[in-house]
């Protein structure tokens, strides 16, 4: 059985270069009317024009009508904590009555409450609710998902959560990867202590970390009032040792050159950004560290957003991702933020595709098995409920697709005919 051909559909991927594509590069998309996606085995044979394709794969393949819909790329998720045990609504109601987000923190609540949930779950609580916002992730096109820890703030507890990540990757349908946030906040018994914080950090939490396997990447929140730069770096280094890659909550309220800082330990990606100063960018920019921006925590602390445009004009790879967490950004869905990233940050539509599929999946490692549509990537791809990606910013405030496959399965469906 040679596999499935998807027909009569309107593809649109960026090409793989292998890196991701920067600068001026990030709007080349190839398009392609009446084209034809071949996958055998969960992987692509084939993509191009529907007749070439048909006669490669042969009279046996099975053959699926797409109708005219646009095919994407399986969306690429790189920015996530959404595991967790708990929603923080009051919190958000008085955010939007002026309380600023840190000093929430500040305070004793935010992202301490949610730690607070976190140690008292059990393993199959956390598990639950971290698939139920996956399959809620899918169903909106995300195919590929980085989940951190990150409310556990104490080894038993960061264990704890990146082996319920584990165990979601296990059951849900996308790819899952971990990444470990020891260092997210200082937690309530080390308030008065942080550096004591940053040691148990180095000297046992990412020993532990790294031994335990799970987690590819270690990620620091460097901001006033929780770890310094300094301390980023010292945590960062000491990950790296263990090979845990690094990456770095920015410059998301202040600019404490978070972005340099990223680009001085060739970080993987540095994501927020909101606050980062053109210095920073194009020390990014030279040291070729993707910048993972997320509108929807612009749009949920009513933030000026990110400076996209000037980022992609100093040659700077973009992604996108929800940065979905109960605090700052509780939306599990890329189809809102490609809308945001288009009609906010001033990206065309080119550049949001290229940002949430083949950029974000660079900023995960994984460029060589998905984020684009190509002979030998994973057969995950998206069908779109209209005829070009535009559909998923004109149509705002709905799912905008049609249905979501994964290695060549269907795993999510909104219309009946498919
Ligand atoms: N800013 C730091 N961490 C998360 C928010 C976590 C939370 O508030 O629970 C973020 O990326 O926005
Ligand atoms: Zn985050």
């Amino acid at each position: 059985m040679p596999g499935t051909v998807h027909i009569n559909a309107n593809i649109h991927t960026p090409l793989d270069p292998g890196r991701a594509l920067a600068g001026s590069e990030q709007g080349r998309v190839m398009t392609l009317a009446r084209g034809a996606l071949w996958h055998h085995r969960g992987v692509i044979k084939a993509v191009g024009p529907q007749e070439e394709v048909l006669s490669r794969a042969g009279d046996d393949a099975e053959i699926i009508d797409c109708q005219g819909r646009a095919m994407i790329p399986g969306l690429v998720d790189p920015h996530t904590h959404m595991c967790f045990a708990q929603t923080r609504e009051k919190e958000f109601s008085e955010r939007i009555q002026g309380v600023p987000y840190l000093e929430i923190l500040k305070r004793g609540g935010g992202i301490l409450n949610s730690v607070d949930s976190v140690r008292k779950a059990s393993r199959e609580d956390l598990l639950k609710t971290t698939l139920e916002h996956l399959d809620l992730a899918l169903a909106h096109g995300s195919t590929t998902v980085e989940i951190k820890s990150g409310y556990g703030l104490d080894t038993e507890n960061e264990l704890k959560m990146l082996s319920v990540i584990e165990l979601a990757g296990q059951k849900a349908s996308q790819d899952i990867v971990a990444t470990f946030l020891g260092a997210h906040a200082i937690p309530r018994e080390k308030k008065d202590r942080p550096e004591e914080y940053v040691d148990l950090l180095i000297d046992e939490m990412i020993p532990k970390v790294a031994e335990q396997g799970i987690a590819k990447f270690a990620d620091v929140f460097c901001e006033k009032g929780v770890f310094t730069k300094e301390q980023s770096k010292r945590i960062l280094l000491a990950g790296k040792k263990h090979g845990l890659l690094p990456k770095l909550h920015a410059d998301e309220v202040h600019d404490l050159g978070g972005g340099g800082l990223a680009a001085q330990l060739k970080a993987i990606s540095a994501d927020h950004l909101l606050a980062v100063s053109p210095e920073s960018i194009a020390e990014m920019a030279k040291a070729q560290v993707v910048a993972i921006l997320l509108p929807a925590t612009a749009y949920s602390l009513k933030k000026p957003y990110a400076p996209a445009r000037t980022m992609l004009e100093a040659g700077l790879a973009v992604a996108l991702a929800t940065d979905c967490n109960p605090g700052s950004s509780y939306v599990l869905s890329m189809a809102f933020v490609f809308g945001l990233a288009v009609m906010q940050m001033g990206l065309s539509l080119e550049e949001a595709l290229t940002a949430a599929t083949l950029n974000a999946a660079y900023a995960l490692n994984l460029g060589h098995k998905v984020g684009s549509l190509e002979p030998g990537k994973q057969a995950d791809f998206c069908l779109l409920a209209g005829e070009s990606p535009a559909v998923i910013a004109y149509r705002a405030g709905i799912n905008p697709m049609a249905a979501v496959y994964k290695k060549g399965r269907l795993a999510a469906s909104t219309q009946r005919s498919l």
